[in-house]
Order: C-alpha cells, then structure tokens, then sequence
C-alpha cells in the first residue's frame, strides 16, 4: 500500500533484460513496496525499505518499524547473512543517518555489500546525500535513480519510491503536513441531506477504508459544522494499528457542551480557535483535558504551519464544504480522496464537497494530477494529487554544502534548538531514538531497554505489588516500538490508575534523568552531539506532552529539554575537571 494511499504498489515483474536496469528496477520497487508495510501501525514516520539480492536473487528485506526501530538496512543484511559478500541493496530512499552514528551505512558496508541503489535522496535537507557520499567514500558503487540510472522502467521504479514517502515530500517542499482532503458524496454530489444528515452516504467496505486512512495519518481536521451535525469520532477502528489524533477548527467556539470529541480517554482532541472566543468555553474544554490552541486569526495555512512546527507529517481532512474550500484555497490541501456512492439525494441546499473557491470559468477547475479509480463494495474512489509531486533532485543545497561554499554560516546554529521527532536535525535527543540503554532492575541487576522511553513508561508500574503491574511493566518493556510503549503505558495509565505507583509524581524527573545519564553515557557520539549544542536552549517540541516538552511558544515546562541540559552541564563540568587535572598532571 503506498503511504496515504490505499492504492497498492504492484510490483510487476518487469524483469526483462530488454529494458535497461530492469532488475535494478524491480528490487528497488519491491523496496518501496515493503517500505510502506509500517504506514498506519505507528504514528506517520518517513517510510524505508531494503531489499539485498545477489545474482538477481532476493536474499534478505526489511523495513523501518517506526521512527525508534531497527533501520531496514540492518534488518536486510541480518536475514542475508554471509549472502551479503558481493551482493547489492536495492534501498526506497537513501537513510537518514538522524543519530550520527551511520547505523545503516556501516550495516551493508560491514556486511560486505558492494553495490547499493537509492531510489530517492533524502527529502529533508539535513539529512540528503550524507548516507550516499558515506557508502561513496568507503567504496560501493551508488547509484541513485533518475541521476545514475536512467529509462522508462528507472522512472517507474523512481514514482513508486516518491509515492511511498509522498507526505515526507510534500512536507519537505512545503513546509506544512501532507494532506489530505477526504470526503463521501452521493451521484448527484452532496455530502449531507439538506437536514445535515450524512450518515451514512458510503459503504461500510468504503467506511473501512477510511479508518485505514485515518491510521495513516497524525491528524484528522474537522470544522465546527460538522461537529454540531455529526457529533464524530473520528477514530480508526479498523482494529490495532495508529489511532490520529482529533483536531476541531471552530472560530466562534459555538460547540456542543456534550460531543464525542471531548472524550479523550483514548485519543487526545485539540480545538484550535480564535484568540479570545469564548474563554469560559476554553476552560470547560481543558477540563475535559481537550487541548485549545488560540490563534490571532484562525486560518487553515497558519494551523497547518503549527501542525508543522509540531511534528506533524500527515493530516486527514474530513471537514464538510466550507472548510474544505477554505484549505483548498489556501494551497494546503495536496492529495484528494473522493467516495462516490450510487445514490442520489437531491436537495437544493444540501451541502456539497467543496464550497466557494471564486471560480467563474470551468477552465479554472483544478485538474487533479495521476488521479486513479477503484471500485470498493458499491462505491467509487476517485483520488489524485491536487498538486505535483516536488522534484527531488536537490536544489537547495544541503547544511554541509553550504557551509562548504561560505564557510561564515555556522551550521546548526541557533539559541534555541527544538527537537521532536528522530528524523529531525538532533532527533537523536528523542527518547523515541533507537538506542537501548542497560539499567538495574529492583535487585540491581542490568536490564537492556529497547530505549529511553520503554523504560521511562513502564517505570509508571514498576515495584506495585500486584502481577497485573508486573505483567504491564513486561509487556511495555517487550514493545516493539518506542510508540507502542508510550501509547501502552498511556492507556493502562488510564484505564487502571490504581495501578500507577503513588510515588510517580514524585520519581518521575529522576526515573527519566537515570535513564537520559545512561543513554549519553554509553553512546559517544550523542555525548558529542550533547555537547556540540552548548550555548544553546534545548526545547522538545513535543504536541502533546506540555510537562516534558516546552511548545513552540514556550507554553510546555519543557522538563525533557531541561535534564537534557542539566546534563550537558554535568558532562561539560566532567570534561573540564579531567582536562584541567591532565592539565595539572603535566
Ligand atoms: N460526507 C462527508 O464526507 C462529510 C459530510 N459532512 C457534512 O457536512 C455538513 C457540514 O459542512 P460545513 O458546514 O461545510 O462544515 P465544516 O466542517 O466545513 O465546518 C465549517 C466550520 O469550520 C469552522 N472554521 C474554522 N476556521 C475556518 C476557516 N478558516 N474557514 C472556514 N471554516 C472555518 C467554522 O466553525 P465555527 O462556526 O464553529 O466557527 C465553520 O463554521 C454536515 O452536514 C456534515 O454532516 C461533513 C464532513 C464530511
Ligand atoms: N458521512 C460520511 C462520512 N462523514 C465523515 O465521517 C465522520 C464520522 O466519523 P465517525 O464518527 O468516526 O464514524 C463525519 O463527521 C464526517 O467527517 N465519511 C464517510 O466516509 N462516509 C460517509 O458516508
């Protein structure tokens, strides 16, 4: 499936020697196609995928779990084995080395790999063409799609490898989510009976489909319609898997005091709204732990601007007409998901899809580009991206590139440095980072942690005498992400507080600060890049989480941010005493 689409990638089997890079092709296809097995079972993550073949045979794959996994590549040469010696790694996009520990490329290059070829450089400018001039200079042979490797089947391997990280694309060009406008209308183009009623116009086959889709995604925007209308959930409930989370776009806060939205027992809710409506609205709100986020003047580009300073990739809009035209007419609104039932509603002003967009000449309808059809249950899904595809050769140059043409810009400069996800510029600072870290248990014995976060959120249970605690602590502590574990902790949080230690208010800072000592401790590189930012205020630009990560407008306490610091501090004060009492010795 490619990412935010439902449409499969079909890996044809274009092996014929005729074509020019056929097989190269293909794998590399497969790569892609395997890549996107990860969207919707953990929060929307850059998508990557490694096939290793040897004599044309496929002898090892893998993929990206989640942002804090085991990269593809090392997932690949450990099913290859030996195989590796002399064998390629066909690889969807070239690997963000986000942890400057080159995880990856010293994977195939110890592996033995000789020949590697990329489907697309990495989108995001800090991180594009390090991992391929790193497999360069310790002698693969790289070759990229499109720049190395040129033909017909070339470019169809090259779509497919942009299709998979499309919202990682888009992000990267520009600047806010992918999104997604998704609607269900009936033949004659309504959304709703004139009454506002829409349930249901689609299938139960095409409503399924919907929940994938929802999994894909960080975010689902409504507006303020159609949460008075349809009181929704906005759940994906398609079973496992990624729940998004709720985002209500309303500017005068008329909203009912009673809606499914305002239960986030299992999934938060954000209302974002203009500053100064309704503020006892506000606090009944935050009461219900919803979070509301005010801004001057409430229009979709600056929400989408926020979503994107906050980390998010990919948003779903499931809004009604009005809002839609509003995003649409903004420039926000990439890809377009319409259902088409077999039914006809009529109605005068029964709402459609898309309101006023301004437009007096049909030759100002916006074409949809690479635009598809399939058939689910009795419906039609029409989709097609409402703008192209960016180009991924690079223009921009990178951090390093022009730092190496003016030597005067000081890369990665900054007083304050926000870090979120692992795939950022320092994202290595996340406790979602792949790192595991060996800590005592209990009795003092070393216990290895996929990761500072597995271990920060089973400490929620740790030493409760009751075998219920005993067996979630087990369970977040085997999760197969750090995700898994947060979102497991979370909700066991939830649903059996009495099983939270009483003592976690009090323990939590130092549970986290062992676990961050450990993390920097034994892995020197993220001790440098620690160190590398002294001067500079660390801030975890974290959506949700306003203890432990500081906002982009300073509202959060930012206590991950601060310990992270503290310990610089604490490490720089070490470095210092050892340099001045070598000094001392001399
Ligand atoms: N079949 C389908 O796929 C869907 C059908 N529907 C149906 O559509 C109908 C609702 O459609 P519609 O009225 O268009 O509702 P919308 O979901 O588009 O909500 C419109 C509201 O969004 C809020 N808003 C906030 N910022 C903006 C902005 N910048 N521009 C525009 N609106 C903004 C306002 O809320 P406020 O007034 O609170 O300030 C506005 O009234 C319902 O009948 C619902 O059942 C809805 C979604 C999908
Ligand atoms: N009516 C309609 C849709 N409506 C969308 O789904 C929302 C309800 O979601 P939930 O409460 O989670 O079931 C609703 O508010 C609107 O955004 N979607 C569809 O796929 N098909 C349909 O026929």
């Amino acid at each position: 499936m490619a990412a935010s689409f439902p449409s499969p990638i079909i890996c044809k089997a274009t092996t014929n020697n005729n074509h020019p890079h056929a097989l190269d092709s293909f794998h590399v296809r497969r790569a892609a196609e395997i890549a996107d097995k990860s969207a919707g079972l953990t929060s929307p993550h850059p998508n990557f995928g490694c096939v290793i073949a040897t004599a044309g045979k496929v002898v090892g794959e893998g993929y990206l779990y989640a942002q804090g996994t085991k990269p593809a590549e090392v997932q690949a040469v450990e099913a290859a084995g030996e195989l590796c010696r002399g064998a390629t790694a066909y690889l969807n996009m070239e690997p963000g080395d986000c942890h400057g520990d080159r995880t990856a490329v010293s994977a195939l290059v110890k592996a033995g790999i000789t020949r590697v070829v990329v489907g697309i450089r990495h989108p995001l400018q800090h991180l594009r063409s390090h991992a391929l001039r790193a497999m360069r200079s310790e002698g693969l042979q790289v070759d990229v799609l499109g720049e190395d490797l040129k033909s017909k089947v070339v470019e169809e391997a090259l779509k497919s490898c942009l299709i998979v990280n499309a919202p990682l694309i888009y992000r990267a060009a520009s600047r806010v989510p992918f999104s997604v406008l998704k609607y269900a209308m009936t033949l004659d183009g309504k959304i709703a009976a004139s009454s506002g009623h829409a349930s249901w116009i689609s299938s139960k086959e095409s409503r399924y489909r919907v929940f994938e889709l929802r999994g894909r995604s960080d975010a689902i925007v409504v507006g303020g319609n159609t949460v008075r209308k349809d009181n929704p959930r906005l759940t994906a409930r398609h079973g496992g898997g990624h729940v998004p989370i709720r985002i209500v776009m309303s500017r005068t806060l008329n909203l009912p005091e009673v809606a499914n939205l305002w239960d986030v027992s299992s999934v938060p809710t954000i209302v974002v709204t203009q500053r100064g409506a309704r503020k006892n609205f506000q606090k009944f709100l935050a009461s219900k732990g919803v979070e509301v986020v005010e801004f001057d003047i409430l229009n979709t580009r600056d929400v989408m601007e926020y979503f994107y300073d906050r980390g998010y990739l990919s948003i779903l809009w499931e809004c009604g007409g009005t809002l839609a035209a509003s995003a649409i007419s903004s420039g926000i609104i990439h890809k377009v998901f319409a259902f088409v039932a077999p039914k006809i509603i009529g109605g005068k002003n029964a709402p459609t899809p898309v309101g006023e967009l301004g437009m007096v000449e049909m030759t100002q309808a916006l074409d949809l580009i690479d635009f598809s059809y399939e058939q689910i249950g009795p419906d039609m899904l029409i989709s097609g991206f409402l703008q192209p595809l960016p180009d991924p050769t690079p223009v921009i140059p990178s951090v390093d590139e022009t730092y190496a043409i003016d030597p005067s810009v000081t890369p990665y400069e900054s007083s304050i440095i926000f870090f979120y996800k692992t795939w950022d510029l320092y994202g290595a600072f996340s406790n979602f980072s792949p790192h595991p870290i060996q800590m005592p248990d209990e009795n003092g014995d070393y216990q290895t942690w996929s990761s500072v976060e597995h271990y920060y959120q089973a400490h929620k249970f740790v030493g409760v005498n009751d075998p219920v605690a005993r067996d979630f602590v087990e369970d977040i502590k085997s999760a197969k992400s750090p995700e898994e574990a947060a979102r497991m902790a979370r909700t066991i949080q939830r649903q059996h507080p009495d099983l939270v230690r009483f003592d976690w208010d009090a323990v939590k800072i130092d549970v986290m600060y062992r676990a961050l000592k450990c993390k920097f401790s034994i892995y020197p590189h993220l001790n440098s890049m620690l160190l590398s930012t002294a001067g500079s205020v660390l801030v975890e630009a974290s959506p949700h989480d306003l203890f432990w990560g500081g906002g982009r407008d300073g509202e959060g306490l930012n206590y991950l941010g601060r310990l992270l610091m503290q310990l610089r501090s604490e490490f720089l004060g070490e470095s210092l005493t050892s340099s001045e009492s070598s000094f001392l010795a001399l």
